[in-house]
């Protein structure tokens, strides 16, 4: 059996960054990845990446099946280049083969060829991702309109009509993307509040505005069936108790991802599971046997690529660093959501603030008072930011207007180095530009 000082199963960013730092570094390691088409992970390949260039091709105006295809050209690109990042390390061996765990450090590897093979590691980090959840809805499972993310972006022909369950961050933007390529959308939630973590103002400006690009929202619904016909798929659900259907070509389900744990065969292991079935970690990212640890999707912390990142960074630290780094001190985490005018956040809510009962100074601005917004022919949009009247500093902000996708960070920095808002307020930005939005949001608290 071949022995490797380290061993990270899946090409996800976590684990190709950390296998690429270790080769560099003089030691050997073994990545292991169970589909060719998924060099580089699911970000680059089937997830972020590939949905972004559909959501800006959308808004550009490209037809669908044109926008795909641009979309695969793109993603093929970045699955040699993630390849060759990894492979072309003198240090570096990567596997075509599916992982799975026969003891603590001792992995068989069912290879693409049909053969087997067993590896041992000194080290094993987990990267295996997460997949979209598949509740046991009658139906469901089974049927040929079945939509996922992954799917969803593949179609060579654009669904006409289309019913999206979920109305969370892939559910938002498949629909404004797919409503903007000229779909028309229905989307159910089982949840009665639209977009509940975010501000009542900030959610019902989102709402507001993706209906009137004409996207239905069935809220407080509990889907019941889905029922295959000849040429269409009915799906069944009920609203305060009265049952109700649409019709469409397809349906994409947007309900959540799980872990990919399933086939991993901890049950030969001591690697301990939570009760969604994500690996359980430590501060430290080292599941419960010693020498193994797991990144990203699959430990069970929030399911975005930069935490993916900041996983790796983690366990580098412990590697080849101090072994400070921790998984507590991870504060100060923005995210967006890539809907036609993003909407993006970090830090506190004003909705959280109040339950918290910290005390806080709140800002406002339109997206209709930016030149930038202006310009770019979309006014759209909300601003919010809240400070901590002792200090001035800023305990959080809301940001849904064109390009919050970056200004948000600027907000998140100014978060981590506790600077205080009057000195973004008073900065001198480039214009025209969106940042330049936080000159005026800062002007003057409403309460
Ligand atoms: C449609 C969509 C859009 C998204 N958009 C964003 C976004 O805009 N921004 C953002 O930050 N996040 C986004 N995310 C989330 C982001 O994609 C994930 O958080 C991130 O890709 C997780 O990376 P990871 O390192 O956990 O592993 P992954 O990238 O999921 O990689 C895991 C790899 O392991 C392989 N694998 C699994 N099991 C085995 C096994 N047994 N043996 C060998 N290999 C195995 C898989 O084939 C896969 O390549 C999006 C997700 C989706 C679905
Ligand atoms: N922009 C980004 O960073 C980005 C984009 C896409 C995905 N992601 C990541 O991928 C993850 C998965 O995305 P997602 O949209 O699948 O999940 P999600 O958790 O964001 O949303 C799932 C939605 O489905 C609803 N729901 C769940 N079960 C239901 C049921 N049986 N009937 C009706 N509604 C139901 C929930 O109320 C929720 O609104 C996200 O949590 C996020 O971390 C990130």
């Amino acid at each position: 059996m071949e022995k490797f000082t380290n061993i990270v199963i899946g090409f996800g960013k976590g684990g190709k960054t950390l296998a690429k730092t270790l080769a560099t570094n003089g030691q050997d390691v073994l990545l292991i990845e169970k589909s060719a088409q998924m060099y580089g992970g699911a970000c680059i390949n089937v997830a972020c990446l590939p949905s972004k260039r559909l959501v800006l091709n959308a808004a550009a105006g490209m037809p669908f099946s044109q926008a795909v295809v641009a979309k695969n050209e793109m993603t093929s690109q970045l699955r040699q280049k993630n390849y060759h990042m990894v492979a072309d390390e003198a240090q570096a061996t990567v596997l075509d083969g599916t992982a799975r765990f026969v003891s603590d450090h001792v992995l068989e590897i069912a290879l693409a060829d049909g053969q087997t093979m067993q590896v041992e590691g000194q080290r094993i980090f987990i990267n295996t991702g997460s997949k979209a959840t598949m509740p046991e809805i009658e139906g469901l499972k089974e049927s040929k309109y079945r939509l996922d993310s992954t799917t969803a972006m593949e179609q060579s022909e654009q669904p006409t009509r289309l019913v999206v369950l979920g109305a969370g961050y892939i559910g938002l933007e498949f629909s404004s993307m797919f409503t903007k390529f000229g779909s028309q959308v229905t989307v159910l939630d089982r949840n009665q509040e639209f977009l509940k973590r975010e501000d009542e103002d900030i959610a019902h400006a989102l709402y507001e505005d993706l209906t009137a690009d004409g996207i239905e929202f069935k809220l407080g619904a509990q889907v019941q069936a889905i029922i295959d016909h000849e040429n269409e798929v009915e799906v069944v659900y009920e609203v305060a108790g009265q049952k109700q259907s649409v019709r469409a070509d397809k349906f994409l389900v947007a309900l959540g991802r799980q872990a990919n744990t399933q086939d991993l065969g901890l049950e030969n292991t001591g690697i301990a599971t939570n009760p969604n079935g994500s690996v359980k970690v430590d501060d430290f990212l080292q599941t419960t046997v010693e020498g193994v640890w797991a990144l990203g999707d699959v430990n069970g912390g929030l399911q975005f690529t930069y935490i993916s990142l900041d996983d790796f960074r983690i366990v580098k630290d412990q590697l080849l660093g101090e072994g400070k780094r921790r998984l507590s001190d991870r504060t100060v985490v923005p995210y967006s959501v890539f809907t036609q005018t993003p909407l993006s956040n970090v830090g506190l809510t004003e909705k959280q603030a109040q339950a918290q009962g910290i005390d806080y100074q709140l800002f406002k601005l339109s997206a209709m008072a930016i030149p930038k917004a202006k310009v770019i022919g979309n006014q759209r949009g909300l601003l919010k930011a809240l400070v901590n009247p002792k200090d001035d500093t800023i305990l959080g902000a809301s940001l849904y207007m064109e390009e919050s996708y970056e200004v948000i960070n600027l907000l998140a920095l100014a978060i981590k180095a506790k600077i205080p808002y009057t000195q973004l307020r008073d900065q001198i930005y480039t214009h025209p530009t969106m940042s330049e939005a936080l000159n005026d949001l800062f002007k003057a608290p409403v309460k």
